[in-house]
């Protein structure tokens, strides 16, 4: 059986496409291969910063189009921005006399932005272990060979990825990594590497080859098994050796010779056929590492006669053509160390164009955007395809950030366990100042329960087979001196507070009874009707909480457009009213509101004064709708009985994009409570207990008690 070898170094513009393919695929990904295609088959924007080609005029995009006037197809929005970004290395495009129509225009402007945005992130170690956890998707023996291992962290990634693996379980992870000095510190990492594989479960070998020098490799060196998947990691070390050019080019034609151009006897470590070479150079932007047009032409001419190998290089040169050295050494410093500003820079870019709306990257509203209707299509895929990009980036680079900031105390705000994970790892090998403390508060736009599955100090159900031993592991962690902790919000501390009040709320005997199946339907009548009414006031208090949003809150935070959201949702919930009781036979006009209800909406006109604070009514606000969000959804559950004609009722509040709606007003709530004096915090609890006090009331009128 032969060995399957990826070789996989750091540099040029990855193929994105394994990445978005995940997320987005299901969704876009007709436009995101169109968008990545035409990336990589025109390079990036730096190649036309330098190639004197700056002034060239863009087609007239009126002849791009493909079809009818005024009708533009995903597709075509990418080609036009495609062939803008390539041709014009101004970063505003103006489309005034371009004969497109103004959708259209906004569609191209946001597509060239994507463009931009997708360039700068181009450099993403992670991906690169993300792409050797997909290449040995399907192998039981992986070996990797790490040249250059540092803290060895991105190999957690992969270890964590491996063992979650149920289809296809592994039988053992080789590590061998090359050392030329430090030994000792490399075998540290080795020690952490192992002791992190054994919490996880995970047979494990660590391997260190010590060369005196790095031109001295040879790969029998390694140790390769029969059946083993070998992947070879060069991340940092082709980069160091940029310093010096002629040690690159020495190893380059040693060793990328040997791997890729050697047939038969010479050839040493391929085992695959060029054309997956090919594809795995491409994808792994080996093109873009350093290459002159001279250095590959060498190259190929001391490859003449392996055809194979030629034609790669051709088409390498080919993409390289107008590249000189000293430009790429520029690029190297500028493309090479990716900055986490700069393409948050970018993202406040893309922000900042499209203000207001839809378009805030700044957080809350990612999913219900895109699974709204809100927008164009391809407003929809950019905006989401921003946010993925986004929050890919920083699985071990952000951690990092925070390990070189060489602080005693570090509060990480985290999306994924993985981060943690890194961090802990990194900080735990670090001597110097010694970590006194690691503090995690989870933050993000998922559903809470998804949060809290996600912390590191409590979960409350089993989110994977493994989770014993990720237990086990956290424990090990905080033998080791660190501690976690996660934050605790404001709208928690109440939660906790008033538990037995909120639970009244929402698992009240009448929401229990839609739920076991023995509603008494004259009951849900009875409330359909009340709440309609209840509704019809709830309108104008949250139009109230809209204004006090678009005065009081000074941060440009995207509260207004959270609420303005809830404002629009009520219009179509009024309709919704309307047909239902015509449904039920329930005559709307002649309701008379109940005691519980006509104080209920008493209570929600009081909170439309100005004198009541934005937090305040937020706080309201955020309780009125959770509290029907967290009842109804119970409702929904797996093992509820829900009567079939009452489940439109129950997802209407209880589906999972007004669940993160809620999380949304809840984060909003936070924000605005953190900086809260004492006073108004005090009188925001106190809404609250009067909120969750009317709703127990009107549960208790609908079900016909009090
Ligand atoms: C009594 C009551 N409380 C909360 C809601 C949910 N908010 C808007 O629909 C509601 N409809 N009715």
């Amino acid at each position: 059986m032969s060995n399957d070898v990826l070789l996989s170094f750091v540099g040029g513009f990855p193929d994105k496409r394994s990445v978005c393919n995940n997320v987005c695929e299901s969704f876009y990904g007709a436009a995101i291969d169109g968008c990545y295609g035409l990336l990589n088959n025109y390079g990036n924007e730096f190649e036309r910063l330098h190639t004197g080609r700056k002034t060239e005029e863009v087609d007239d995009v009126t002849v791009l189009k493909n079809g009818v006037e005024g009708n533009f197809s995903t597709e075509d929005v990418m080609r036009v921005a495609g062939k803008m970004f390539i041709h014009s290395s101004r970063r505003s495009i103006d489309l005034s006399f371009s004969g497109l129509t103004l959708k259209e225009t906004q569609d191209v402007e946001l597509a060239l932005l994507l463009l931009a945005a997708a360039e700068k992130v181009g450099y993403r170690e992670f991906e690169w272990i993300q792409a050797i956890v997909e290449h040995v998707s399907k192998a039981k023996k992986v070996h990797i060979i790490d040249i250059g291992i540092k803290t060895g962290v991105q190999w957690t990634v992969l270890m964590q990825a491996l063992v979650s693996r149920y289809e296809c379980p592994i039988e053992i992870l080789k590590v061998t990594t090359v050392a030329t000095n430090e030994k000792r510190l490399i075998e540290g990492t080795g020690k952490w590497l192992l002791s992190f594989a054994q919490s996880l479960g995970l047979p494990f070998s660590f391997k260190v080859v010590v060369v005196s020098d790095m031109l001295d490799l040879k790969e029998n060196l390694f140790e390769v098994d029969v059946g083993e998947t070998v992947a070879v990691y060069a991340a940092t070390t082709l980069r160091s050796m940029l310093v010096m050019p002629n040690r690159f080019r020495t190893y380059n034609e040693k060793g990328i010779r040997n791997m890729v151009a050697a047939e038969g006897e010479e050839r040493r470590v391929r085992h695959v056929k060029f054309d997956v070479w090919r594809a795995f150079f491409v994808r792994y932007g080996m093109e873009e590492i350093l290459h002159t047009r001279y250095e590959w032409e060498m190259l190929a001419r001391q490859m003449e006669g392996n055809s194979g190998a030629f034609d790669f290089v051709k088409s390498v040169i080919k993409i390289h053509q107008l590249q000189v050295l000293s430009k790429l050494q520029d690029q190297a410093s500028t493309r090479f160390h990716p900055c986490m500003e700069s393409f948050d820079d970018y993202l406040s870019e893309l922000n900042e164009s499209f203000n207001g709306r839809c378009y805030n990257l700044s957080g809350d509203k990612i999913k219900e955007f895109v699974s709204s209707d809100a927008g164009t299509a391809i407003q929809r895929i950019i905006y989401y395809f921003s946010k993925v990009m986004k929050h890919s980036l920083p699985v071990y680079k952000r951690p990092l950030k925070a390990f070189r900031a060489r602080k005693k105390s570090i509060d990480l705000a985290i999306r994924s366990r993985a981060q943690g994970i890194s961090l802990m790892q990194a900080l735990a090998t670090r001597e110097n100042p010694p970590i006194e403390r690691l503090k995690i508060t989870a933050m993000g736009t998922t559903l809470r329960t998804k949060m809290e599955q996600t912390e590191f100090t409590r979960t409350k159900k089993p989110a994977f087979k493994t989770q014993f031993k990720k237990q086990q592991f956290y424990r090990n962690w905080l033998h080791s001196g660190i501690q976690m902790q996660a934050k605790i919000t404001v709208t928690e501390t109440w939660l906790r507070k008033h538990r037995h009040l909120y639970d009244g709320a929402t698992r009240h005997p009448f929401i229990r009874s839609i739920r076991d199946g023995n509603i008494d339907i004259s009951a849900f009548k009875t409330w359909l009707g009340q709440d309609y009414i209840f509704v019809r006031a709830f309108v104008p208090f949250v139009a109230s909480v809209l204004t006090k949003a678009y005065k009081g809150s000074d941060d440009a935070n995207g509260d207004v457009e959270v609420i303005l959201g809830g404002v629009a949702a009520l219009h179509d919930e009024i309709s919704w009213f309307k047909k239902e009781a015509f449904k039920w036979g329930v005559q709307l006009s002649s309701i008379v509101p109940q005691k519980a209800n006509q104080e209920y909406c008493r209570f929600l006109e009081s909170l439309i004064s100005p004198e009541v604070e934005y937090t305040v009514a937020a706080v309201a606000f955020w309780a009125i709708e959770t509290i029907y969000q967290e009842s109804f959804a119970h409702c929904l559950e797996d093992d509820s009985k829900t009567p079939p004609e009452l489940k439109e009722t129950c997802q209407r509040w209880g589906n999972e994009s007004f669940g993160e709606y809620c999380n949304s007003l809840r984060n909003i709530v936070d924000r605005q409570l953190e900086k809260a004096s004492d006073d108004v915090i005090t009188k925001a609890e106190a809404t609250l207990l009067r909120v969750l006090e009317h709703e127990v009331d009107f549960w208790n009128m609908s079900h016909g008690r009090t």
